[in-house]
């Protein structure tokens, strides 16, 4: 891990930086496991699988209606066929035909092989074992070739991905039951400060709820992540460095909030400086400047600030990429749209921030976003209401209503 020098106090890392630091220094893991294919929604696929067969196996009807050879039919008016048997999806028609003859079939059924064409049930007209073909009928149509989806040995999923709904799909179309996928990150997280309070219990003055870890515990929510939470820990040093001892040796990744800053009670970064390593601290982004981000043994580690909000965006920016990363999953980008802004912004010059907006779309599919709220880094309930963040770059200095910014819809993801 590279340390990377601040030459003064104000020196803060930039957003892209940090997040070129974060993929760096983070090797993804390689254990893999073994899965059954219905367990596998989310995972990150670490063998790239073939398909063992061709898929659809044989020719098959893409409509009800009947099979026929278009050689067979003559140029009477209506064609007519003598209709000897039915194909059910499941069970193929199988006796033998003579010309001008046709079968019954229906969709999915495996077509007859003397057959080439299948024509809609709504198209002809049947008068016991004769049907007649209307006089500009198609040959050669609503039948899918074997393989036409997929041919066997094609490579069906390539890996690394995530696997979504439609690969599953995919994959049990070709009979593939297991695949090879990498393993789940073990992920341990917890609050330190001494005004913290778990749920259920009453608040005494000073003391507030803790609600960073409920935070956490939702945005990590993964397929991928095996969670532990941790719980409160207090702005005790000593206390602190234990957690952190323990928690390394049993985690791939530790995530502790709050104690990030510089206040007296803020332990985090002399705490990981002690025990391992710290690669940066302190960015140029708002909310979550002070982010220490560095290494305790083989146990990456995360310190981000107290603040709820400044938990949200570094957890998005930051922690997110770095998972992605260790877990092998292909880094995923947050979509970027170009909107207009309906409220004025105000920002400082020098840290990139991550305003909290709603973004709206008008009936006409005009984009529209506008500030959700007061912009204090404490603010959840403006983050709750809120379905995008708005992106303003570190040498914007705020903009007037109307003009265009960019805008990160919350879970879009290119
Ligand atoms: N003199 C300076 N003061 C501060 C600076 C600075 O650069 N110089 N940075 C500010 C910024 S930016 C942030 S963000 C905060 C982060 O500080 P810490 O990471 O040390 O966080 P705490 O002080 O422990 O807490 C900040 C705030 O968040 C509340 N909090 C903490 N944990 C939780 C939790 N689990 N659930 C809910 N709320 C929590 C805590 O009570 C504080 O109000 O520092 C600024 N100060
Ligand atoms: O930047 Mo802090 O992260 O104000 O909330």
């Amino acid at each position: 891990m590279t340390d990377i020098c601040y030459p003064n106090k104000h020196n803060l890392l930039s957003v892209q930086q940090a997040l070129l630091e974060i993929r760096k220094a983070i090797e993804v893991i390689t254990d893999l496991e073994v899965i059954a294919l219905p367990q596998a929604l989310g995972r990150i696929l670490a063998d790239s699988v073939v398909s063992p067969i061709d898929i659809p196996p044989q020719r098959t009807a893409a409509m009800d209606g009947y099979a026929f050879a278009a050689s067979d039919i003559s140029a009477g008016h209506p064609p007519k066929m003598q209709l000897i048997g039915t194909a059910w999806a499941g069970q193929p028609f199988l006796a033998p035909q003579m010309p001008g003859q046709c079968v019954r079939i229906f969709t999915g059924a495996v077509v007859p092989s003397f057959a080439d064409s299948v024509i809609t049930q709504e198209q002809i007209e049947v008068d016991g074992n004769t049907v007649s073909l209307p006089l500009d009928w198609q040959p050669y149509k609503n039948i899918r070739a074997a393989g036409s989806d997929v041919k066997q040995h094609e490579e069906l999923v390539s890996a690394p991905k995530k696997l979504t709904a439609r690969d599953l799909s995919l994959l049990a179309a070709a009979g593939v039951d297991k695949i090879s996928v990498k393993r789940k990150l073990r992920i341990g997280f917890f609050s330190t400060g001494d005004e913290l309070v778990p749920l259920g219990e009453p608040l005494a003055t000073g003391q507030i709820y803790d609600s960073n870890r409920y935070l956490l515990a939702g945005l990590l929510s993964d397929p991928n992540h095996m969670v532990s939470d941790l719980g409160i820990v207090v702005d005790d040093q000593f206390k602190l460095e234990q957690t952190f001892r323990h928690a390394a040796q049993q985690h791939d990744v530790i995530i502790s909030t709050g104690g990030a800053s510089v206040g007296d009670a803020d332990f985090v970064k002399q705490t990981l400086e002690k025990c391992g390593q710290v690669s940066f601290w302190k960015l140029a982004i708002k909310p979550g400047k002070p982010l220490a981000f560095g290494k305790i043994g083989e146990c990456w580690f995360f310190g981000l600030p107290g603040n709820p909000v400044a938990v949200l965006v570094t957890y998005e920016k930051f922690v997110k990429p770095g998972l992605e990363r260790l877990a092998g999953a292909p880094a995923t980008q947050a979509l970027r749209l170009r909107v207009r802004c309906d409220s004025p912004l105000k920002k400082s010059h020098g840290r990139q921030e991550y305003q909290r907006g709603i973004l709206c779309q008008s009936a006409d599919g005009e984009l529209v976003v506008r500030l959700a709220g007061q912009q204090d880094s404490h603010q959840l309930k403006v983050a709750s209401q809120s379905n995008c963040f708005i992106v303003m770059d570190a040498a914007s200095s705020g903009i007037d209503a109307g003009e265009m910014v960019t805008v990160e819809p919350f879970s879009a993801v290119l």
